[in-house]
Protein backbone atom coordinates (compact mmCIF):
# COMPACT_ATOMS: atom_id res chain seq x y z
CA UNK A 1 0.00 0.00 0.00
CA UNK A 2 1.75 3.28 -0.62
CA UNK A 3 2.39 5.59 2.18
CA UNK A 4 1.76 8.87 3.29
CA UNK A 5 4.60 10.90 3.96
CA UNK A 6 4.73 13.33 7.22
CA UNK A 7 7.25 15.97 8.09
CA UNK A 8 7.28 16.41 11.80
CA UNK A 9 9.01 19.59 11.60
CA UNK A 10 7.60 23.56 12.78
CA UNK A 11 10.56 24.76 10.66
CA UNK A 12 9.74 26.39 6.98
CA UNK A 13 12.92 25.71 5.60
CA UNK A 14 12.38 22.00 6.16
CA UNK A 15 9.45 22.40 4.35
CA UNK A 16 10.82 24.06 1.60
CA UNK A 17 13.55 21.55 0.88
CA UNK A 18 11.49 18.33 1.57
CA UNK A 19 9.37 20.21 -1.62
CA UNK A 20 12.36 19.54 -3.73
CA UNK A 21 10.97 15.72 -3.67
CA UNK A 22 7.94 16.68 -5.53
CA UNK A 23 5.87 14.55 -3.39
CA UNK A 24 2.63 15.45 -1.59
CA UNK A 25 3.48 15.57 1.66
CA UNK A 26 1.73 16.99 5.55
CA UNK A 27 3.29 18.69 7.90
CA UNK A 28 2.87 18.03 11.49
CA UNK A 29 5.13 20.23 14.31
CA UNK A 30 6.26 17.47 16.81
CA UNK A 31 5.01 19.34 20.45
CA UNK A 32 7.48 16.78 22.81
CA UNK A 33 9.29 18.29 25.47
CA UNK A 34 12.99 17.26 24.13
CA UNK A 35 14.78 15.23 26.41
CA UNK A 36 18.54 16.25 26.30
CA UNK A 37 20.70 13.90 27.35
CA UNK A 38 24.31 15.32 28.12
CA UNK A 39 26.52 12.65 27.75
CA UNK A 40 25.34 11.78 24.02
CA UNK A 41 28.02 12.22 21.11
CA UNK A 42 26.61 15.37 18.71
CA UNK A 43 26.05 12.87 16.36
CA UNK A 44 23.98 10.42 18.78
CA UNK A 45 22.29 13.79 20.15
CA UNK A 46 20.91 14.51 16.80
CA UNK A 47 19.69 11.48 16.24
CA UNK A 48 17.68 11.15 19.59
CA UNK A 49 16.31 14.25 18.67
CA UNK A 50 14.84 13.95 15.47
CA UNK A 51 13.73 10.16 16.57
CA UNK A 52 11.77 11.65 19.46
CA UNK A 53 10.29 14.56 17.29
CA UNK A 54 9.23 11.99 14.73
CA UNK A 55 7.85 9.48 16.90
CA UNK A 56 5.81 12.02 18.89
CA UNK A 57 3.53 12.23 15.52
CA UNK A 58 3.95 8.78 14.55
CA UNK A 59 2.14 7.62 17.10
CA UNK A 60 -0.99 9.48 16.09
CA UNK A 61 -1.46 8.60 12.23
CA UNK A 62 -0.89 5.36 10.31
CA UNK A 63 -0.54 4.20 7.36
CA UNK A 64 2.62 6.78 7.11
CA UNK A 65 6.49 7.47 6.40
CA UNK A 66 6.87 10.28 9.37
CA UNK A 67 10.32 12.38 8.87
CA UNK A 68 11.94 14.24 12.04
CA UNK A 69 14.69 16.51 12.37
CA UNK A 70 17.47 17.90 14.27
CA UNK A 71 20.56 20.61 13.49
CA UNK A 72 23.07 21.31 16.29
CA UNK A 73 26.19 23.67 15.53
CA UNK A 74 29.37 22.34 17.58
CA UNK A 75 32.64 23.80 18.33
CA UNK A 76 35.32 22.75 20.45
CA UNK A 77 32.91 20.40 22.03
CA UNK A 78 30.10 22.51 22.64
CA UNK A 79 26.87 22.16 20.95
CA UNK A 80 25.20 24.93 20.46
CA UNK A 81 21.49 25.22 19.78
CA UNK A 82 19.53 28.03 19.23
CA UNK A 83 20.37 31.15 21.29
CA UNK A 84 17.69 31.90 23.83
CA UNK A 85 18.14 35.98 23.68
CA UNK A 86 20.13 38.23 21.10
CA UNK A 87 23.05 38.75 24.18
CA UNK A 88 23.65 34.66 23.70
CA UNK A 89 23.46 35.31 19.47
CA UNK A 90 26.39 37.97 20.08
CA UNK A 91 28.16 35.25 22.27
CA UNK A 92 28.03 32.60 19.74
CA UNK A 93 28.75 34.37 16.94
CA UNK A 94 31.97 35.79 18.54
CA UNK A 95 32.86 32.23 19.59
CA UNK A 96 32.40 31.13 16.06
CA UNK A 97 34.13 34.00 14.21
CA UNK A 98 36.98 33.46 12.15
CA UNK A 99 37.12 29.56 12.81
CA UNK A 100 35.57 26.78 11.99
CA UNK A 101 32.83 24.32 13.38
CA UNK A 102 30.85 21.20 12.36
CA UNK A 103 27.03 21.08 12.24
CA UNK A 104 25.31 17.59 12.79
CA UNK A 105 21.77 17.28 11.48
CA UNK A 106 19.96 13.77 12.39
CA UNK A 107 17.32 12.21 10.54
CA UNK A 108 14.72 10.08 11.25
CA UNK A 109 12.58 8.22 9.49
CA UNK A 110 9.51 5.56 11.44
CA UNK A 111 7.32 3.54 9.14
CA UNK A 112 5.55 1.88 11.71
CA UNK A 113 8.18 0.01 13.85
CA UNK A 114 10.72 0.82 11.72
CA UNK A 115 13.35 3.48 12.84
CA UNK A 116 15.49 4.61 10.52
CA UNK A 117 18.43 7.31 11.22
CA UNK A 118 21.25 8.79 9.69
CA UNK A 119 22.99 12.23 10.38
CA UNK A 120 25.31 14.37 8.46
CA UNK A 121 28.12 16.57 9.14
CA UNK A 122 28.79 19.68 7.47
CA UNK A 123 32.12 21.62 8.96
CA UNK A 124 31.55 25.58 8.37
CA UNK A 125 34.49 28.44 8.77
CA UNK A 126 33.14 31.64 9.39
CA UNK A 127 34.99 34.52 8.16
CA UNK A 128 36.97 36.91 11.51
CA UNK A 129 33.55 39.09 12.44
CA UNK A 130 33.70 42.31 13.87
CA UNK A 131 31.86 43.46 17.00
CA UNK A 132 29.70 45.81 14.28
CA UNK A 133 29.31 43.51 11.59
CA UNK A 134 27.99 40.56 14.51
CA UNK A 135 25.41 43.38 15.90
CA UNK A 136 24.63 44.39 12.63
CA UNK A 137 23.77 41.03 11.92
CA UNK A 138 22.15 39.82 15.58
CA UNK A 139 19.88 42.99 14.73
CA UNK A 140 18.22 41.50 11.59
CA UNK A 141 16.57 39.36 14.15
CA UNK A 142 17.86 36.46 12.00
CA UNK A 143 20.05 33.90 14.21
CA UNK A 144 16.93 33.91 17.14
CA UNK A 145 15.21 30.65 15.65
CA UNK A 146 18.76 29.26 14.24
CA UNK A 147 20.98 26.67 15.71
CA UNK A 148 24.57 28.60 16.12
CA UNK A 149 22.42 31.73 15.66
CA UNK A 150 22.85 32.22 12.18
CA UNK A 151 21.08 30.64 8.94
CA UNK A 152 23.78 30.40 6.34
CA UNK A 153 20.95 30.42 3.39
CA UNK A 154 20.38 34.45 4.59
CA UNK A 155 22.28 37.21 6.02
CA UNK A 156 24.70 34.61 7.72
CA UNK A 157 25.78 33.41 4.04
CA UNK A 158 27.70 37.16 4.42
CA UNK A 159 29.81 35.58 6.98
CA UNK A 160 30.79 32.60 5.44
CA UNK A 161 34.36 31.72 3.88
CA UNK A 162 34.37 28.01 3.39
CA UNK A 163 32.08 24.99 3.87
CA UNK A 164 32.24 21.29 3.25
CA UNK A 165 30.32 19.22 2.98
CA UNK A 166 25.88 19.09 2.51
CA UNK A 167 24.90 22.56 2.53
CA UNK A 168 21.37 21.94 2.73
CA UNK A 169 22.11 19.83 5.75
CA UNK A 170 23.57 22.91 7.21
CA UNK A 171 20.08 24.74 6.52
CA UNK A 172 18.18 21.95 8.19
CA UNK A 173 17.63 18.74 5.89
CA UNK A 174 20.10 16.74 3.94
CA UNK A 175 17.66 16.31 1.27
CA UNK A 176 19.48 14.43 -1.23
CA UNK A 177 20.43 11.55 1.02
CA UNK A 178 17.17 11.77 2.98
CA UNK A 179 15.82 10.75 -0.84
CA UNK A 180 17.73 7.88 -0.88
CA UNK A 181 17.51 6.82 2.74
CA UNK A 182 13.79 6.81 2.76
CA UNK A 183 13.89 4.47 -0.33
CA UNK A 184 17.17 2.49 1.75
CA UNK A 185 13.87 2.08 4.36
CA UNK A 186 11.11 0.79 1.92
CA UNK A 187 9.39 4.32 0.90
CA UNK A 188 8.08 3.89 -2.88
CA UNK A 189 7.32 6.43 -5.25
C1 LIG B 1 23.10 26.50 11.16
C2 LIG B 1 21.74 26.78 10.59
C3 LIG B 1 20.60 26.34 11.24
N1 LIG B 1 19.36 26.61 10.72
C4 LIG B 1 18.11 26.16 11.39
C5 LIG B 1 17.67 24.75 10.99
C6 LIG B 1 16.69 24.43 12.09
O1 LIG B 1 15.40 24.87 11.68
C7 LIG B 1 17.17 25.26 13.27
C8 LIG B 1 17.65 24.38 14.40
O2 LIG B 1 16.56 24.01 15.20
P1 LIG B 1 15.92 22.57 15.27
O3 LIG B 1 15.58 22.31 16.71
O4 LIG B 1 16.77 21.56 14.55
O5 LIG B 1 14.56 22.68 14.43
P2 LIG B 1 13.31 23.66 14.55
O6 LIG B 1 12.93 23.90 15.98
O7 LIG B 1 13.56 24.88 13.70
O8 LIG B 1 12.16 22.84 13.83
P3 LIG B 1 11.50 21.42 14.25
O9 LIG B 1 12.11 20.97 15.55
O10 LIG B 1 10.02 21.66 14.38
O11 LIG B 1 11.83 20.52 13.09
O12 LIG B 1 18.25 26.06 12.80
C9 LIG B 1 19.23 27.34 9.53
O13 LIG B 1 18.11 27.58 9.06
N2 LIG B 1 20.37 27.74 8.86
C10 LIG B 1 21.61 27.52 9.34
O14 LIG B 1 22.59 27.92 8.70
Amino acid sequence: MKKNLILASASPRRKELLELLQLPFEVIASEVEEVVDEKLSPAEMVQSLAEQKAKSVAENVSNAFVIGSDTLVVYEGKMLGKPKDFAEAVQMLKMLSGKTHEVYTGVCLINNDDVHSFYEKTSVTFYSLTDKEIDEYVQTGEPMDKAGAYGIQGYGSLLVKEIHGDYFSVVGLPIARTKRELVTAGFTW
